[in-house]
């Protein structure tokens, strides 16, 4: 790279509209979406797509709800314009649907597009020729007077051809192309002069489509130049204001929100932002994000997922897995704080809330995904994640202390393995560290002789490999099990504290029973599972002796020698 770059490139300089009004505009409504992933996306791919693969996209794009397609550039190749006939021939476009093709302003492209659109209803048709100096000098050898000749020779030939199909209803459309890298006069006076040909009204409109085939410069210059263009076109009442922005800065979709604010009608795009370079607009970016502000977008992504994969499919190409909305991490937390977050918000939030969910700007579910990947756990986790996923999955309602403990256990394996730990992995770590398999029920009978009086305890239980009996009072089966198990073992337990819950409903529930034990100088818990609320308490009991039984004697053991 260069120390002094700007030997080399030159700063994309600013438009200097003084009294511009778009950064307090709010998008209120959706704009008129265009999709142009049979076109622009298609010329960017590989391979591009064949009769099967541009198929199967129109239809998915057909039922996400676009009305405007860009389904090719018949002139370009047999397979495109079969693509068209195909289309037109069986009745594959839906009566709400008006497809869009393109052509250079170039006659014989121009008259094999219009040959290809023969029978069609209603079709968009694009033309679009360069104007930018780097163009005019190098590609095409025209000066401006030149340009504006071969846009509006070919803009009449349109028209010409038109005519000649009058049972299709055709709507026009100019590109100016590399709109981006053009001086805003020019601009104006090609468009002016092409729909001066096409003499648009407001009840027959014409489209000026205004690309950055380029991205230049920051987004904030583009909307300058999108509102001047809104303000200085003539004829702009019966004229769509198109946008078509790339990628090549990364800021293809704040330049596209930003040209709405700044008067454009319309969004030329392709799912996840596929296209030539960086890529084109990404649609579904956009439309997802008036979405999270409360706009109906008009195009409906309830099952990413699926929408993905087919885009996958016929692109070719993967989707990110951090791509906005739509990648598999994005619904993902693995860091400890935000899970916590998470966490707290879920279990505070109630079904008709507003969405407020820190780290979420969305609900996975509208999309489609289930709450099951929000949170995942690996070395970055904290204790909210372990005991979310035991909660989300396997119903464990961890008390806090618990999770405390627990957490630290986690941690120890992932210190050793590095990796994630799926919910599956969290819970047999934690059935295997509270023995809740391990620990078989007591033989137990509960005895009361007046119904809130003190209870008799008479249990067979196994501590360490051997038998004992226990058999004492307490004012209540735990208190009088401790007592027995204290008098039977010469134990020094007390239970600090307790919690119980059920998992499951119907015949199939089962209680969970999580207490908190004082053995000697240890405090820890112990955890039991069973049919039975007392059984399950007992159990617990006897997890948390156990354990406090391991660690003594690992603490007593010699250390290993190397
Ligand atoms: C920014 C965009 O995305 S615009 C869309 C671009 N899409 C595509 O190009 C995909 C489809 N294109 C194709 O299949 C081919 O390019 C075709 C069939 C259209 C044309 O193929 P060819 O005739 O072989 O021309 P080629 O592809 O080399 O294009 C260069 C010619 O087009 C002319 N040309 C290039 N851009 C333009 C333009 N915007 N307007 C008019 N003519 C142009 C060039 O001057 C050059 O002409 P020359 O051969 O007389 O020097
Ligand atoms: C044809 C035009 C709209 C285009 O694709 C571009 O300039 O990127």
């Amino acid at each position: 790279m260069l120390k002094d770059p700007v030997r080399k490139y030159r700063a994309f300089a600013p438009v200097g509209l003084r009294d511009r009004t778009w950064p307090d505009a709010v998008i209120a409504q959706a704009p008129v979406w265009l999709s142009t992933d049979l076109r622009d996306g298609n010329q960017a791919l590989i391979e591009p797509m064949d009769i099967e693969r541009k198929l199967r996209m129109f239809k998915m794009l057909v039922k996400i709800g676009f009305k405007e397609i860009e389904v090719g550039f018949p002139s370009a190749s047999q397979t495109e314009y079969d693509f068209v006939r195909k289309l037109i021939d069986e009745d594959l476009i839906p009566n709400d649907v008006t497809v869009q093709v393109l052509s250079q302003a170039r006659e014989p492209l121009i008259r094999r597009t219009f040959d290809a659109m023969h029978g069609a209803k209603r079709v968009i048709v694009h033309l679009y020729n360069a104007v930018a100096p780097v163009m005019r000098k190098v590609v095409l050898g025209l000066d401006e007077n030149g340009i504006v000749d071969l846009a509006t020779t070919h803009a009449r030939l349109f028209q010409e051809l038109a005519a000649q199909q009058p049972g299709t209803r055709w709507t026009f459309q100019y590109s100016p192309e590399m709109f981006s890298g053009t001086d805003l006069a020019f601009s104006k006076r090609v468009v002016d002069a092409v729909t001066g040909v096409w003499q648009p009204t407001p009840q027959e409109k014409c489209i000026v489509n205004l690309p950055s085939t380029v991205e230049h410069s920051t987004p904030n210059i583009f909307a300058d130049m999108i509102e001047w263009m809104h303000r200085n076109l003539a004829r702009r009442d019966s004229i769509v204001l198109s946008v078509h922005p790339h990628n090549d800065r990364g800021t293809g979709t704040a330049a596209g929100e930003f040209a709405l604010m700044a008067g454009a009608d319309r969004l030329e795009g392709c799912l996840f932002g596929n296209g030539e370079r960086t890529g084109n607009l990404d649609l579904v970016n956009v439309a997802l994000n008036l979405y999270t502000q409360g706009v109906a977008p008009g195009l409906d992504f309830s099952d990413i997922d699926e929408i993905r994969r087919i885009v996958e499919h016929c692109n070719q190409l993967p989707v990110h897995p951090r791509h906005p909305y739509a990648g598999d991490l994005v619904y993902t937390s693995f860091s400890g704080s935000h899970q916590d977050a998470i966490k707290k918000a879920f279990a505070a939030r109630r079904e008709d809330d507003m969405w407020d969910m820190p780290y979420l700007p969305l609900d996975p579910k509208d999309l489609g995904r289930s709450y099951e990947a929000v949170i995942r756990v690996n070395s970055q986790s904290g204790k909210g994640g372990v005991a979310y996923l035991l909660e989300s999955e396997y119903g464990l309602e961890l008390p806090r202390r618990l999770q405390i403990e627990f957490s630290q256990a986690v941690q120890r394996v992932m210190d050793v393995e590095g990796k994630e730990l799926t919910a599956r992995d969290l819970f047999a770590l934690f059935e295997s560290q509270y023995r809740t398999c391990a620990t078989p029920a007591p033989r137990y009978r509960v005895e009361e002789q007046q119904r809130g009086g003190p209870v008799r305890v008479v249990a067979d239980i196994a501590m360490q490999g051997r038998a004992h009996r226990i058999d004492a009072a307490g004012a209540g089966p735990i208190d009088a099990f401790v007592n027995g198990l204290n008098a039977a073992i010469g134990a020094d337990l007390r239970v600090l504290d307790y919690h119980e819950h059920a998992i499951g409903a119907g015949a199939d529930a089962r209680a969970v029973a999580y207490m908190e034990l004082r053995v000697g100088q240890r405090t820890l818990f112990g955890v039991g599972i069973d049919a039975n609320i007392v059984a399950a308490s007992l159990k617990a009991i006897l997890s948390g002796m156990e354990r406090a039984a391991e660690e003594s004697a690992a603490a007593s053991a010699p250390a290993a020698t190397a």
